[in-house]
């Protein structure tokens, strides 16, 4: 029987340990770490997503600071925000929740974003960091399935991995870390002929497609570890739910484990956000203090 990867307690247990670090940087710098999370428009799934994320910061102990700005908010005010928020010294993590209303320039306000506060790992100089293996901050979804893997398998060295999806968010992080972990890496994608014929081979499987329940049983190795990264919305018989990018009853009964969704990768997401935050605000105020300590010798 396959292995139910549970991301609500596997996030519960990152989050946990994530409010043990905010009560000790606390002690040790005399102020929380503090998140600003900014919202522009009205899209229903992002009011939820950002309501949870500062859910979750305050019950680790970490300020947040909400943006929650108009859908014709422009592309120069939110400009001077993300400047604003880049100097504010309480600010130690600032995420521009995705999509954008269409008129506003995603990959310029990304850049904006200080690559010291970028808590999504988004910045092109953390993106550039994590491909050549240094010190960066690692994308939040891509994290959170790491963690996932290796709770269930240990070092994931020499296994084949397969993500399907290249986007940038989610598909290429993913493929950078499964590399640095030693993984034989493939990346299949709407371009990819037979996709099958890689897939069938995967110890481990990440589908990040965004196309609802694509992934079938003819998909799949038997004994592979499947990630979920889809979060798809489906009518059936006149009710909304919630479905991934693999077709969860089918493929279950061939996999050694399987994230479910909703309950899997999506939780994981918003506890690596808040170990993020934790790991800027450590780095942040130890380089300001070594700062001031300089000033002080000199
Ligand atoms: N700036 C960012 N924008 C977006 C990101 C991101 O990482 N940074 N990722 C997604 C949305 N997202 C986080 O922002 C996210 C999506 C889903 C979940 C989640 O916990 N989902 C639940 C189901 C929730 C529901 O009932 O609707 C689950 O899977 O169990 C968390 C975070 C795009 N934008």
């Amino acid at each position: 029987m396959a292995i139910r990867i549970d991301g609500k307690l596997m996030s519960a247990q990152v989050l946990d340990d994530v409010a043990t670090d905010a009560a000790a940087f606390y002690q040790e710098f005399g102020i929380k770490p503090g998140l600003a999370v900014v919202l522009v428009g009205d899209d229903p799934a992002s009011q939820v997503y950002v309501r949870n994320k500062i859910a979750r910061a305050t019950e680790c102990g970490i300020n947040s600071f909400k943006h929650r700005l108009p859908a014709d908010t422009t592309q120069e005010y939110l400009d001077r925000l993300v400047a604003d928020l880049n100097a504010d010294p309480e600010v130690h993590g600032i995420l521009v929740q995705l999509p954008l209303p269409a008129h506003l320039d995603e990959e310029r306000i990304l850049t904006a974003i200080d690559p010291a506060k970028d808590v999504d790992g988004f910045h092109p100089v953390n993106v550039g960091a994590l491909n050549i293996g240094k010190e960066s901050l690692i994308p939040c979804t891509p994290q959170g399935c790491m963690i996932m893997l290796r709770k269930v398998l240990g070092d994931l060295s020499g296994k084949h991995a397969v993500v399907v999806g290249r986007s940038n968010i989610v598909g290429k992080p993913m493929a950078a870390l499964l590399l640095q972990a030693n993984c034989t890496v493939s990346i299949v994608h709407s371009r990819t002929n037979n996709p099958q014929l890689l897939t069938k081979q995967a110890d481990i499987l990440v589908a990040a497609v965004g196309k609802p329940e694509m992934i079938g049983p003819d998909w799949v190795k038997p004994g592979a570890v499947v990630i979920d990264v889809g979060i798809n919305t489906v009518e059936r018989a006149g009710q909304y739910k919630l479905v991934g990018d693999v077709h969860y009853a089918a493929v279950e009964p061939l996999t050694q484990a399987i994230t479910p969704v909703p309950g899997g990768v999506g939780p994981m997401t918003i506890a690596c956000l808040m170990k993020n935050t934790l790991t800027a605000a450590r780095r942040l105020e130890t380089q300001s203090r070594s700062g001031r300590q300089y000033a002080v010798m000199v």
